[in-house]
């Protein structure tokens, strides 16, 4: 009963997600096991030294999806458990190839007090249709009925071509705490349609591509999930104030200089696994190698990358 009215009412007693949402990379030791030491220290980087305070855990950037279902459930109860009185959210990516793993990740995010999920579409057998979809979403979803469920759109990674705004359409008549959309695609349309869509439902949509965040915000974004504000969050940051305050051209010129950082770093292969050693460099947190298939990334090409971050960081 309890369960029913919170879902029926989530939609307007949710507070919307802004801001920035660092997505977190998992610290490995060096023989390739979770590294839950270093997760307390790795909230204190993010609050005190990028003044982000909401996090995405076992995401893209985490390698959520070469973790195994265990691990997944550690490193989420490392978060939520540290992150008490520090973080303002703690969400929890459960997406799996498998149903069942899913839905038992939902079910433990909710035991461990985890303030949302997140589900990316399976990618091995895709969803048919948008129908096809929701149902996957709705079942996740029913193994944690009192946590908001933001859909993940990740089309460059998983292959799934169907558009969000058409897995929006009608989805909270299937799933009551259905809450918003984490929008890592390319497709404006479609994320302006997603925005137009959760609007007037109190939904969040989170943007993705960081190097593109200022095309987002003025179609109306609520916030950003990304792997570049677990080290760039205060210089984003200032994106996002100059915006809302109007001074545009300001806010351009920070994009363009962050755009030349990406830019920069891809010229060198960025990757998850390189990402993961510039943020080692920028933040002195040991997080270790990625797992396999990535690949260890050369430290060089870390520093240089850090190296441009920190130029960028003090004004240059
Ligand atoms: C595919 C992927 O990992 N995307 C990240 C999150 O959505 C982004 O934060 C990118 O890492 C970032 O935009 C740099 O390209
Ligand atoms: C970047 C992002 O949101 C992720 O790592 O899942």
């Amino acid at each position: 009963m309890l369960t029913e009215r919170l879902s029926t009412d989530m939609s307007q007693s949710v507070k919307k997600i802004t801001g920035l949402v660092a997505a977190t990379f998992t610290p490995l030791s060096e023989d390739g096991e979770i590294n839950l030491s270093v997760i307390a220290p790795y909230i204190d980087y993010l609050v005190d030294k990028q003044g982000v305070k909401c996090v995405f855990v076992n995401g893209t950037t985490g390698e959520g999806c070469s973790l195994t279902v265990d691990e997944r459930k550690q490193l989420a109860a490392a978060w939520c458990h540290h992150g008490k009185g520090k973080l303002e959210q703690v969400i929890v990516h459960v997406g799996c190839l498998s149903l069942k793993d899913s839905q038992e990740l939902a079910h433990h995010a909710a035991s461990i007090g985890a303030n949302g999920i997140s589900v990316i579409s399976p990618s091995y057998f895709k969803p048919m249709n948008a129908d096809a979809l929701r149902l996957f979403i709705k079942e996740v979803s029913a193994s944690a009925p009192g946590l908001p469920m933001y859909y993940y759109h990740l089309p460059g990674l998983t292959g799934v071509t169907l558009e969000a705004a058409d897995v929006l359409d009608g989805i909270e008549k299937v799933i009551p705490s259905f809450q918003g959309v984490k929008y890592s695609g390319m497709d404006l349309r479609d994320l302006g349609q997603c925005v137009s869509y959760s609007q007037p439902r109190n939904w969040s949509v989170l943007y993705g591509v960081d190097e593109q965040l200022l095309a987002a915000l003025v179609l109306g974004v609520d916030g950003a999930v990304g792997s570049t504000y677990n080290y760039l969050g205060r210089m984003v940051k200032q994106i996002i104030s100059a915006f809302d305050n109007g001074n545009h051209s300001q806010a351009r010129t920070l994009q363009f200089k962050f755009m030349e950082i990406i830019t920069f770093a891809r010229s060198l292969g960025f990757d998850v696994s390189v990402n993961k050693q510039v943020m080692s460099e920028v933040s002195g947190l040991p997080l270790g190698p990625p797992r396999l298939p990535l690949l260890p990334c050369l430290v060089s090409k870390a520093q240089a990358i850090a190296q441009k971050i920190r130029d960028f960081s003090q004004g240059h």
